[in-house]
């Protein structure tokens, strides 16, 4: 089996693709004709440049509007083929597909269809070619592969065979378990791609959310397990369109296609050697955050209001420890670490996770080409993974406390916390390839897509959590210049933890100890109060405790409830949540995120700038009466 990607998957020039294609470890690639038509030199030129990469073509791809067309159009559609012949011919290219018929003109009579794909196949036949037939899942009136087969077998030429693609497949809910029953030598090319389950139809999704597998909601390895079972060992081709994958270096998207489809094939028990198994990991150990000194006194206050005690600072840096019951957070305000990596300082550099054994989670980690520091890398003296943007994900076999050089000690007035979920915010490529790292690396589940609106453009989130739900980490990506992701991507320069949410026995407590500290709470608009009195029924007597503390409150319909308040963003970079769930309330509250974004907007960090977009309206206004 060739390990192969068609190149509309990938953004560059040609050129640039096939490069990128090639140093990621493919062996194989599907021209597609968008980019043979960008091409500077001849065909001949372009498969002497493919063979000193040392890849073979799979295929020339796609043939549009064919079958079931009126003879006449059909006639000289045929003569045009073999133009595309021509050009196989000199690239060297053995295979073509046909996509099924978009047009109007095309009529749905299988046995013209059959009898025009024979004839095709005939063409080609005299020029050693074989043509693939594909269900388009949006075709005119073949959209599904079982209907193109049905075609395929009707024509019976040994040069005509089926291309399976996973898209259409699923998009179209075709039978996964059907695909073992075909003849594998039938089936000359299979695309795998993954995509989200979203309410749209095929042919946006399919042009705008395709993903690498394991990145979207489809079962790709029972896919691809049926079609093994055929018997068919043809090229597995990732045919992925998705304009931000195109927008992304070409060479981090062909490594992080040739993981994906790593990762598909070793579920399948078809990498050699298999890869060092994954294993879950249960909690999170702490959040480490770093900081200036200057900063480092306001933040350990905060983290008191939170809830959290100071346990101590380790006997030779310039580290302290808090704890709250589960929760911990590393307050790490060595000054080599501001001076070696300013821009990230004052940020969260990382999380460590709990793990019964670090060893093998690293060694998956490094076979699936993930950048790992067995002794922290400069961080905490731990292994660690590096993780979105430049942060680390530490894993924690014994205990905190330990390894900081402080005592274990169970206080009894400690509140009993923990690190509900923590953000990641990223790049929309950088999202898609840390859902499947996530994945693959921890075993983490995907939660639905989330869509939310950010005052200044959009927020797009998927969240993954642990299989126990230890750990839940929604990753978050915002398109608009402004948007309180951006504005962290700018200020971080990449990548990385933009908050920490800390489930707390009593939240409006926390309100109290923030307010009793002098320390800034994030304030809700008073509409926000008018307008939930609108979404739930709550007594007026709550209501305006919510209103008073400042909380964001949601309700699941089902007898969960959640109470929420936020910090504002500390110098405009990072900031905490804390929560109450209540009743079995599993959401983020996603309704409150507006007004959220909003209110960070409009309340900078005290003593910071805010930011100014519009200018002030009110003070424009006048006072024309
Ligand atoms: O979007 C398309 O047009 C298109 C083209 C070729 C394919 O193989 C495919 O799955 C989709
Ligand atoms: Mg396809």
């Amino acid at each position: 089996m060739e390990w192969s990607i068609a190149t509309c998957s990938l953004g560059g020039t040609l050129e640039e693709k096939l490069v990128a294609i090639a140093r990621a470890g493919f062996r194989a690639v599907e021209i597609f004709e968008d980019d043979l038509c960008t091409y500077r030199g001849t065909p001949r030129e372009l498969r002497r440049l493919a063979e000193s990469l040392g890849l073979s073509f799979v295929a020339l791809q796609p043939i549009r509007d064919y079958e079931g067309m009126p003879p006449e159009v059909q006639k000289r559609r045929l003569a045009r083929i073999e133009r595309t012949f021509d050009l196989m011919g000199e690239l060297g290219i053995a295979l073509t597909y046909v996509c099924s018929n978009t047009s109007p003109l095309a009529e749905g009579d299988p046995d013209r269809m059959a009898a025009q794909l024979r004839e095709l196949a005939e063409r080609a036949a005299q020029r050693g070619i074989r043509v693939g037939y594909e269900a388009l899942s949006w075709g005119r009136h073949v959209r599904d592969w079982p209907q193109a087969w049905e075609v395929v077998r009707w024509a019976d030429h040994p040069h005509l065979g089926l291309v399976l693609d996973s898209f259409h497949a699923f998009v179209r809910g075709n039978p996964v378990a059907e695909l073992a029953r075909l003849p594998g030598e039938r089936v000359f090319l299979v695309q795998l791609s993954d995509a989200p389950n979203l309410l749209m139809d095929p042919l946006a999704l399919s042009r705008h959310h395709r993903s690498f597998p394991g990145q979207g909601d489809w079962p790709l390895a029972d896919f691809l397990e049926a079609v093994l079972a055929s018997g068919y060992r043809g090229p597995l081709s990732l045919e992925i369109f998705n304009e931000w994958f195109r927008a992304a270096p070409p060479q981090e998207v062909a490594q992080n296609a040739l993981r994906s489809l790593k990762v598909l094939l070793d579920r399948l028990g078809r990498v050699v050697p298999p890869l060092p198994r994954a294993l879950p990991v249960e909690e999170v150990a702490f959040v480490e955050l770093l900081a200036e000194e200057e900063d480092a006194g306001i933040l350990s206050e905060l983290l008191q209001a939170l809830g959290l005690l100071r346990v101590g600072k380790h006997p030779a840096l310039e580290v302290g420890l808090y704890r709250g019951g589960g929760a911990r957070v590393v307050l790490n305000a060595e000054p080599e670490l501001s001076a070696a990596a300013p821009q990230e300082v004052p940020g969260f550099r990382g999380v460590g996770f709990r793990v019964q054994r670090a060893a093998p989670i690293l060694a998956r980690a490094q076979a699936l080409n993930l950048e790992v520091h067995p002794l922290g890398g400069g961080g905490l003296p731990l292994p660690a993974l590096r993780g979105p943007g430049r942060t680390r994900i530490y894993l924690v076999e014994g205990s905190v406390e330990a390894i900081l050089g402080l005592p274990e000690g169970q206080e009894a007035a400690e509140a009993h916390l923990r690190v509900d979920h923590f953000t990641n915010v990223m790049g929309r490529p950088e999202l898609y390839s840390w859902l499947l790292v996530y994945k693959s690396l921890f075993d983490f589940e995907l939660e639905p897509v989330v869509e939310i609106l950010d005052p200044y453009g959009a927020f797009y989130s998927r969240c993954v959590h642990s299989p126990k739900g230890g750990i839940r980490i929604p990753l978050n990506t915002a398109e608009g210049g402004e948007t309180l992701a951006t504005r962290f991507l700018r200020a971080m320069g990449g990548g990385g933890i933009q908050h920490v949410a800390f489930a707390v026995p009593n939240v409006f407590e926390v309100a109290e100890r923030l307010r009793a500290r002098g320390l800034p709470l994030l304030e809700v608009p008073r509409s926000y109060y008018r307008v939930l009195a609108t979404r739930f029924d709550l007594e007026p007597a709550f209501l305006e405790q919510l209103e008073a503390h400042g909380l964001l409150y949601d309700a699941d319909g089902r007898g969960g409830e959640f109470l929420q308040l936020y910090t504002p963003a500390f110098h405009g970079r990072f900031f905490f949540e804390a929560l109450e769930r209540r009743g079995g309330y599993e959401h983020f509250g996603a309704a409150n995120t507006p007004v959220r974004l909003a209110a960070q907007v409009g309340q900078p960090w005290p003593g910071e700038r805010g930011l100014q977009m519009v200018g002030n309206i009110v003070d424009n206004m006048g006072d024309g009466g």
